[in-house]
């Protein structure tokens, strides 16, 4: 049995994130869904959403705060100072504060803590919902093996896990917490192909949707290089290369590129603005 059957965990923040990890726990039982709660701004309707789709318990916020072991912070970064201002006097050194905010540091969710908590800064991503995230951790100064063992099993229940330095969780940011955006508006863009080539926007979906499980599927199991599986679609002469061509002739590389490199250049800025007070 996981030691998180014993655990109560409270969500900061009750927004895509904290539903899409609280989806993927209560779906894997890593933790009773009566031991899970969650706390937003004010908005009781979003609480009894979660309540009704999850069962999680709704205890007052001191209760909520002071008796969770893990609390998962999850609100935006921009919030973070005010959300964690409204509970400080609740929380003590001996509980362990998750934090899947972009950009923001665990020195500076130690300071805004105020004591010696173990801080574990992660970067998950909304696949979480159906336990396929990928997800980065990298420990604060005050979090020990044990705590990371934690932070690692809950996020192995939603998905796949690396450890990384926290430096790196910029980059993670850019590639795979805002990864799957880039595949939904791929998909879009695809979908509007569809239709202006004439098909139903229906058949159209089915059809991308199978193409693209089918295309992650083989780059998972095959163990072939991504450019080896293209070229094998690629017929010499035939339409895969006229498409590519036409990806190639408008910077489909570049563009990736640019906008990966643009939201690693977003985490930072945002990491920036929350500068450590000590
Ligand atoms: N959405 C995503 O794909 C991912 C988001 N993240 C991170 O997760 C965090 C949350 O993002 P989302 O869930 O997308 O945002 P969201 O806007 O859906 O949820 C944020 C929630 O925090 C609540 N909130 C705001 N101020 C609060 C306060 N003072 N006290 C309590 N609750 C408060 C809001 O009412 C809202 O329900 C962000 O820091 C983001 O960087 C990380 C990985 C992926
Ligand atoms: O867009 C954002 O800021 C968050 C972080 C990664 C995915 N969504």
């Amino acid at each position: 049995m996981s030691i998180l059957q014993n655990k109560t965990i409270c969500f900061l923040g009750a927004g895509s994130m904290a539903e899409a990890m609280i989806s993927g726990l209560v779906d894997k039982n890593l933790i009773p869904s009566e031991q899970i709660c969650a706390i937003n701004r004010g908005n009781k309707a979003r609480i009894q959403e979660l309540v009704s789709r999850y069962g999680i318990a709704t205890p007052e916020k001191e209760e909520a705060i002071a008796g969770a072991d893990i609390i998962v912070l999850s609100v935006k970064p921009k919030d973070i100072a005010t959300a964690i201002a409204n509970i400080r006097a609740l929380t003590t050194p001996e509980q362990l504060f998750i934090s899947v905010l972009a950009g923001t540091s665990t020195d500076y969710i130690s300071s805004l803590l105020g004591h010696s908590a173990a801080v574990i800064r992660t970067m998950p991503n909304t696949s979480a919902a159906i336990g396929l995230s990928a997800t980065a951790l990298a420990p604060g100064k005050y979090a020990t093996d044990a705590d990371m063992d934690l932070a690692i099993q809950i996020f192995q229940a939603v998905g796949i896990v690396e450890i990384v330095q926290e430096d790196k969780l910029h980059a993670v940011t850019g590639l795979s917490g805002s990864g799957p955006a880039y595949v939904y508006y791929l998909v879009e863009a695809m979908e509007q192909a569809g239709q202006e080539i004439g098909l139903e926007r229906e058949t159209a979906r089915r059809l991308i949707l199978q193409t693209i499980i089918g295309a992650a599927h083989m780059l998972r199991d095959q163990g072939e290089e991504p450019a080896t599986l293209r070229k094998q679609v690629t017929s010499p002469g035939g339409t895969t290369a006229a498409g590519i061509a036409v990806l190639e002739k408008h910077g489909f590389q570049e563009a990736m590129l640019a906008c990966i490199k643009q939201a690693v250049a977003r985490s930072e800025e945002m990491g920036k603005q929350s500068v450590p007070t000590s």
